[in-house]
């Protein structure tokens, strides 16, 4: 057993869901009130519960079984921000300011500090809190890995697990029809899971949003497939692939979100062109929220379980305004402000391209 100032602690999960959020939540209580004797209180509905007042305790009986299980049980949501809180009167609505509400309720449950278990938003929000005097501790989620100041999030490992599962199943059904076969998968604005899943999956093709692709190029690649008497194809389309001078398309626009975009679609652009274009029946399949959800892979678990229980050592050692990373084979810290930094995108020119561009991938350009 070690020692903390601190004694009673909130956690909340905000944004996206994310395998291994639960894996999170559970070290962070067995670690709180075994190791410091600590008092957890789990917020509902990420930042939403904070701004409502709705919490629960939760005792290690919470936590029993919840390890393999994908989800949150705390709830999250992508929209309520205390800063840029919708507000309706009448026929009109307005954003306004709404964190007194959040400082308020901190102190009706006698909260000393808050674990913020998110992306960059859920981040960003979490910062603006302990830039007010909160004391705020960041926990790195995503499936889309485009996080700074950690090498991974979980719920990546899993998601791209997931895409992996999909592209071996594809290729049993496009080598039998003789079709190219189009995924496209999530990540915003990165393409990591595109990347990664395609080199798992022994994609032909991958398409990423740091690499504008040229149609002429993918066209050249199917049919030089087909001329080295290949008889199917599979490409990988991330969700923010554009081809060069173009633009990613956009599914729809989220009200009340801070950001709002969710693209989604250009899977369908690319079979279509391909179709076309060579002659070649194509189908397309969106992975979409499957790779969300599930129970997270042991890299997953490992990585959360460790992220939870270094969130709490953070606590402890009064390291606030931070948030768990890793770095190498080691969990760190990294300031909240660098982790909401610039977004972690794929390098053009490292090691994950360069091994694609030397088995003969087709980036796109
Ligand atoms: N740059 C930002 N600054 C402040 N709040 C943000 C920002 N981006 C998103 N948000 C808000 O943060 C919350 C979670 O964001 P979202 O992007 O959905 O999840 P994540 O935490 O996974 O990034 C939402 O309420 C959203 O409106
Ligand atoms: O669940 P929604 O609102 O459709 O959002 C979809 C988006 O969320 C993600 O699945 C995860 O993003 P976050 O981790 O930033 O929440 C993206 O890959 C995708 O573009
Ligand atoms: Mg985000």
């Amino acid at each position: 057993m070690a020692k903390s100032v601190v004694k009673r602690i909130g956690v909340l999960t905000g944004g996206g869901d994310a395998p291994g959020l639960n894996a999170v939540i559970r070290a962070v209580v067995k670690t709180a009130i075994q190791e410091y004797q600590m008092t957890v209180v789990g917020f509902e509905n990420g930042f939403g519960g904070l701004i409502k007042n709705q919490a629960r305790e939760l005792t290690e009986a919470d936590v029993v079984g919840i390890l393999p299980r994908g989800g949150t049980i705390l709830g999250t949501t992508n929209r309520d921000n205390p800063f840029h809180y919708p507000v309706v009167k009448g026929n009109e609505k307005t954003f306004a300011d709404v964190s007194d509400r959040v400082f308020e309720n901190i102190s009706i449950h006698g909260i000393e500090a808050l674990i913020v278990i998110g992306g960059d938003g859920s981040l960003a929000i979490g910062k603006e809190l302990y830039d007010q005097g909160l004391k705020v501790v960041g926990v790195p989620k995503t499936i889309d890995n485009d996080l700074s100041a950690t090498d991974q999030t979980f719920g990546f490992d899993t998601a791209l697990t997931t895409a992996s599962d999909a592209i071996d199943k594809l290729h049993t059904t496009a080598e039998s029809h003789h079709r190219v076969m189009v995924l496209e998968v999530m990540g915003r604005y990165a393409g990591w899971i595109a990347l990664a899943s395609g080199l798992a999956g022994g994609a032909d093709v991958i398409l990423i949003p740091e690499i504008p692709y040229n149609m002429d190029i993918v066209v050249e690649k199917i049919n030089a497939r087909s001329r080295e008497k290949k008889k199917f194809s599979i490409i990988v389309v991330a969700e923010g692939a554009k081809p060069l001078g173009g633009e990613m398309v956009v599914s729809k626009h989220v009200e009340d979100s801070f950001d709002p975009i969710r693209l989604g679609g250009i899977g369908n652009v690319v079979a279509q062109a391909v179709e076309s274009a060579t002659g070649k029946e194509s189908r397309v399949t969106v992975l979409g929220h499957l790779q969300r959800g599930g129970s997270p892979t042991a890299y997953d678990r490992i990585l959360a379980t460790r992220y939870g229980t270094g969130a709490v050592n953070l606590i402890a050692e009064g390291q606030f305004g931070s948030m768990v990373c890793l770095k190498g084979q080691n969990i760190k810290s990294a300031p909240l402000e660098q982790a909401i930094g610039e977004s972690h995108t794929v390098p053009v020119d490292g090691e994950l391209v360069r091994v694609a561009r030397q088995l003969g991938i087709c980036l796109g350009d």
